[in-house]
């Protein structure tokens, strides 16, 4: 909101250069009906405030008024209504309001003293509402730049404010490449001072070439690029944002955005590291075979030696790989997954070491960091590691014995600091005596090796897993499941589980989804589940199932063959050769549950 006192200065010296020009008195009154400015008498009136009835009033209140004359202020009805008008020493007035934005904010008046004054005045009204009218509007021009010019003040102090609090570096350059500005985390992170403005940019981008800059732009007039920086020790590399700066379509620079790839790395880290939330305590199991792994694997997790997981597919070794790393100093750094089978051999080489601007066609402008250079300061995994073709098994010991790689396409190495973690279901050993692997680099990786059982060799884990993904699916279905009924579990607890616990929380999401009584049943179990239960039971030693399990069994078997009442019992208990009061008694030592029987046989007897 403008204000006339903001010109107050201003205004009396322009009142009192023109009012000994034209011999009368001015007086210039604001809109809260105070004097700001006066010559001759109205000089000892500045900040006397004049009533409702004054003519500065009249004006304000009718905004279309171009000027109001008082011809003599004994008689004049503009004058009815003053409180001042008996002893009032003006004879005679010319006043004009004084407008911005369409309102009036004050008035500018001419007043005769004497008899003389008031003939002239009213003789040249004309002429001098046309001047006083001119005078308003330079006073209304003023206040205006003014406004205007605390206006452009308070934006570039908030401009500056923002630019000063995002955390990206930002250096504005002009058509020249000189330094402009540059915010304060441009000055934290190349740790330089505002003493660089005015300098060339190149001072502190060598490479850089605003001409070059501007012919790479895309459409959007702005380029993505990384930028060198090296100043005395620090070297580092910035991803940046470069946008043209045009006026009146012509160039007038660029600004230049930027932070620090390792800071960007870090960032995107932690964002996956808590989405993800890979750490020991997610991996279940209380078997001493996986108690023991998941203690192991936390002491060596700090150190910085290569470890080696083996196991079959889906038993957690990627799990297990990433818990390693989250426990490991290196926790804040990247944890890089590079999956060795599914990389096409012609690319394996530019995906985990980079290649160079121009090194292929089709290669990318300014490069591209390979996995390994991503995974500086970090972990790399490298799954699936006995897939990886042998004659790139030499390269990667190269880079494993010298922590140096060299993009495709390039002539200098770069140093990485990697921890490596690598993964493989194959029989390295056999693949090393059959010429597939080769035995240097299987002794590199195998320097803490680790071998995750199968989950068919630790049943104390089924039960555990079952009951976790049942109880996860349930939730994330909404249904109203209680539990498996004892066959549709043992039914699970015999199976092989070849794809290990992948295969078992798949298998619980299937039943969930097709389950449509409070117990899964074996009914909702995928066919090859049901399919293998014979094959399994005497294919693998350590599952042949024992004799207490046949006979639990048995007796399931004949209790939903005959039924679970007395009557039906003691059918039972013939057709299983044993007597009654034994069935009763085994029935109450396997924990058989009755009513799951009864819902299992009479399903079975609606299926047949
Ligand atoms: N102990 C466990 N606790 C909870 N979930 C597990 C466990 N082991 C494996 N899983 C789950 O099983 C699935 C397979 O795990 P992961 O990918 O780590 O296995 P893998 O051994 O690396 O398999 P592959 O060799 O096929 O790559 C994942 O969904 C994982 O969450």
């Amino acid at each position: 909101m403008v204000n006339l006192r903001d010109v107050e200065e201003f205004i009396q010296q322009v009142a009192e250069a023109f009012a000994p020009v034209l011999d009368y008195e001015v007086a210039v009154i604001d809109d809260a009906l105070e004097v700001l400015a006066g010559t001759g008498r109205y000089q000892e009136e500045i900040n006397t405030q004049y009533g409702p009835g004054s003519m500065t009033r009249k004006l304000i209140s009718d905004p279309d008024q171009k000027a109001l004359v008082v011809e003599d202020s004994k008689s004049s009805d503009l004058c009815e209504e003053c409180d001042d008008r008996e002893s009032c020493p003006v004879w005679a007035v010319i006043m004009c309001p004084i407008v911005y934005s369409s309102e009036v904010i004050g008035s500018l008046s001419l007043m005769a003293f004497n008899q003389e004054q008031q003939k002239n005045l009213i003789s040249n009204r004309l002429k001098l509402i046309t001047f006083l009218r001119k005078v308003a509007e330079f006073i209304t021009n003023t206040l205006g730049e003014k406004a205007m010019k605390s206006q452009v003040i308070v934006m570039a102090n908030k401009f500056k404010a923002v630019i000063n609090s995002v955390h990206e570096g930002i250096i504005a350059i002009n058509d020249q490449q000189q330094i402009t500005h540059i915010n304060q985390s441009a000055k934290e992170i190349l740790k330089i001072g505002k003493e660089q403005i005015g300098k060339d940019i190149s001072i502190l981008f060598s490479d850089f070439d605003l001409d070059e800059v501007l012919n790479n732009m895309n459409e959007g007039n702005y380029l993505e690029t990384r930028i060198k920086y090296r100043q005395e020790n620090k070297k580092m590399t910035l991803i940046s944002n470069i946008t043209l700066i045009e006026n009146d379509n012509k160039r007038a620079g660029a600004t230049i955005s930027f932070r620090e790839l390792d800071e960007i790395k870090k960032l995107a880290n932690k964002i996956i590291a808590k989405d993800n939330q890979f750490t020991f305590d997610n991996i279940k199991g209380t078997s001493e075979e996986i108690t023991k792994i998941k203690d192991d694997m936390q002491r060596v997790a700090h150190t910085d030696s290569t470890v080696l997981i083996r196991g079959e597919s889906g038993t957690g070794k990627s799990m297990f790989a990433k818990a390693i790393h989250e426990e490991s100093d290196r926790r804040d750094e990247s944890f890089i997954e590079v999956n060795c089978a599914a990389i096409p051999e012609s690319l394996l080489e530019s995906e985990l070491f980079g290649y160079e601007e121009g090194a292929f066609t089709g290669a990318k402008k300014g490069g591209k960091p390979g996995k390994f250079e991503l995974a500086h300061k970090g972990t790399i995994f490298l799954d699936e590691i006995g897939d990886m073709p042998t004659h790139f098994q030499v390269k990667l010991l190269k880079v494993i014995e010298t922590k140096k790689i060299e993009r495709v396409g390039g002539v200098e190495s770069t140093d990485v600091d990697v921890r490596i973690l690598a993964a493989t279901h194959h029989n390295l050993e056999e693949m090393v005596q059959e010429g597939d692997f080769r035995k240097d680099l299987f002794y590199r990786l195998n320097v803490i090796p680790f071998y995750i059982p199968p989950l068919r060799k630790r049943k104390e884990d089924i039960t555990l897993l079952l009951h976790l993904f049942l109880k996860e699916y349930t939730q994330t279905l909404q249904k109203d499941i209680i539990d498996f009924t004892k066959t549709a579990k043992k039914e699970l607890l015999n199976y092989s589980w070849p794809g290990n616990v992948r295969e078992l929380e798949n298998t619980i999401e299937y039943a969930v989804n097709l389950e449509t009584s409070n117990y899964i049943t074996k009914e909702s179990f995928p066919d090859r589940i049901i399919e293998n239960e014979t094959s399994f039971e005497f294919e693998d030693n350590s599952i042949i199932p024992t004799i207490s399990e046949l006979e639990q069994k048995a007796i399931i078997e004949a209790l939903k063959e005959f039924g679970t009442s007395g009557k039906a019992k003691k059918r039972a208990a013939k057709a299983l050769g044993i007597s009654r009061a034994t069935l009763y008694r085994k029935i109450k030592k396997f924990d058989i549950d009755s009513t799951h029987i009864d819902i299992e046989a009479k399903q079975i007897k609606e299926l047949s």
